[in-house]
C-alpha cells in the first residue's frame, strides 16, 4: 500500500489574530504537501482556519464566541479556505490532481456505515492523486453529547487511524511539547520524544496560546494518544522553511515525536475506544476498576455498582468509577435489564440463579482503557 501521511494545520499557522487568511502561509504549506506527494506519498490535510478566515468577512470585529456566529463565520471562511488551497495547489503544478473538500463530524465516526463511506471516498480521491482537505462540518456539529471536535486535533488522529497512516503530523505555532507552555515560561525545554503519554505529560500540556487557536497543546497530546493507540506515530511541531515538512516525516523535524511501539490496538478496539457512540454507562467499584486497569481482567457482575441507559448486548458502553471518572469503554454481553439483575452478585451466585452463556459483562478482548 502506498504510504499515507496525515498533516493537520491549526488556525494559528494559517491566520493572524486579527482574522483573515495568510495567503503566503497557505501557499507555503501547499508546496510542502505537494512536494510530499511528488515523493510518492498519499497526502491528506486536516485544516482548521474556517472561523478565523471568515469572521472579519462576515462583519465581526473579533473571533465570535456564540455558537451560531462561529458557525456562520465558518461557513463563509470554509469557502475562502478551500479557494486559497485550490489556487495554491494549482500554482504548484506537479503531478497531483488538485484538492477535494471533506467535512466530517464526530457523529460520522460513531456510525460504521457513514465512516465506511467516508473512507471509501477518501481512498478513491487518494488513488486519483487528489489531496482530501478535511475540516469539521461546523454548521451541523454540536456540543451536545460531546459530538463536536471543536479543535481539529482529535479529528486528525481519527482520520490517521481510519486511513492507517504512516505518520500523523500536527503542525502548530510552537516547535513541539515543552516542559511548560513556552509562551509563559521562556526557560521551558522541549521534549524530543515521548514513548508513553503519562499523567505527567498531560499535566504539562496547557491550553491555546493564540486568540485564534482553540485546543492548545492538551488536545494535541490527546490526539497523539489516539493515533499511538491506533499504531500511528505522531509528530507535533512547526515547519517554517521549504523542506521542513519532509524533514518532519523523515524523523528530523523541529518538534516532539510520539512513538507507537507500546500502543497498538486492533481495528476493532480502535472502533470501540474512539469511533463508537456509547449507548449507556456502567459504574464499577474499586475492585473492578483495579482488575480492569491493572489486572487485564474482564468485567464481572460482582464489580458493578449501577448502570445508566437502555442498552443491548453488543452495544458499546462507557465505564466509570464511583467518582464519575471514565476508565474505559467496552462491548457488553448483556442487555441493560439483565445487568440490573446480576449487578453485585458473585459469579457462583449468577450461575446458580440464571442461565448465562457468558459470565463476563465486558470481555477483556472487547475492552479499551481510556484513563
Ligand atoms: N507544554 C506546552 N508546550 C508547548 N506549547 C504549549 C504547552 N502548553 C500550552 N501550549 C500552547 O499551545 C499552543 C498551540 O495550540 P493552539 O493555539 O490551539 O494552536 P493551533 O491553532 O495550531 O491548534 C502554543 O502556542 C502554546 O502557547
Ligand atoms: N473547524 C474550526 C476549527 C477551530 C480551531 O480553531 O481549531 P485549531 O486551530 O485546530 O485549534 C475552523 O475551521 O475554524
Amino acid at each position: 500500500m502506498t504510504e499515507r501521511i496525515v498533516v493537520k494545520i491549526g488556525s494559528s499557522s494559517l491566520t493572524s489574530d486579527e482574522g483573515g487568511l495568510n495567503r503566503d502561509r497557505i501557499s507555503f504549506f501547499a508546496n510542502e504537501l505537494a512536494a510530499l506527494q511528488e515523493r510518492g506519498y498519499q497526502v491528506l490535510l486536516v485544516t482548521s482556519g474556517a472561523v478565523a478566515a471568515g469572521f472579519r468577512r462576515i462583519g465581526y470585529e473579533s473571533r465570535p464566541k456564540l455558537v451560531h456566529q462561529k458557525q456562520a463565520a465558518a461557513a463563509v471562511g470554509q469557502a475562502l479556505l478551500m479557494q486559497a488551497y485550490q489556487e495554491a495547489f494549482e500554482a504548484y503544478g506537479g503531478t497531483g490532481n488538485g484538492v477535494a473538500q471533506i467535512l466530517l463530524t464526530r457523529t460520522d465516526f460513531s456510525n460504521q456505515r457513514r465512516i465506511k463511506n467516508a473512507r471509501l471516498t477518501i481512498e478513491e480521491l487518494l488513488r486519483q492523486r487528489t489531496v482530501p482537505i478535511i475540516n469539521e462540518n461546523d454548521t451541523v456539529a454540536t456540543d451536545e453529547l460531546h459530538m463536536k471536535f471543536g479543535d481539529n486535533d482529535t479529528l486528525s488522529a481519527l482520520v490517521a487511524n481510519l486511513v492507517q497512516a504512516k505518520h500523523l503530523i500536527i503542525l502548530t505555532d510552537t516547535d513541539g511539547l515543552y516542559t511548560e507552555d513556552p509562551r509563559k515560561n521562556p526557560a521551558a525545554v522541549r521534549i524530543d520524544r515521548v514513548a508513553q503519554i503519562s499523567e505527567d505529560i498531560m499535566k504539562i500540556a496547557g491550553g491555546a496560546g493564540s486568540s485564534v487557536g482553540t485546543g492548545g497543546m492538551r488536545s494535541k497530546i490527546e490526539a497523539a494518544r489516539i493515533a499511538m493507540r491506533g499504531g500511528v506515530p505522531a509528530f507535533i511541531g512547526r515547519v517554517t522553511e521549504p523542506g521542513d515538512l519532509r524533514l518532519a516525516v523523515d524523523g528530523y523535524g523541529r518538534g516532539t515525536y510520539f512513538d507507537t511501539s507500546l500502543h497498538t490496538l486492533t481495528m476493532k478496539k480502535q472502533w470501540v475506544g474512539f469511533h463508537s457512540q456509547p449507548m449507556g454507562r456502567i459504574i464499577v467499584d474499586d475492585g473492578a476498576q483495579k482488575a480492569l486497569l491493572q489486572g487485564g481482567s474482564s468485567l464481572l457482575p460482582v464489580g458493578i455498582r449501577a448502570i445508566e441507559g437502555d442498552f443491548h448486548s453488543g452495544d458499546v458502553v462507557e465505564v466509570t468509577n464511583t467518582s464519575e471518572q471514565t476508565i474505559g469503554r467496552g462491548v457488553v454481553n448483556y442487555d441493560a435489564w439483565q445487568i440490573k439483575a446480576v449487578a453485585g452478585l458473585s459469579t457462583d451466585e449468577v450461575r446458580r440463579r440464571f442461565e448465562v452463556s457468558r459470565i463476563e459483562v465486558i470481555h477483556r478482548d472487547d475492552w479499551v482503557t481510556l484513563s
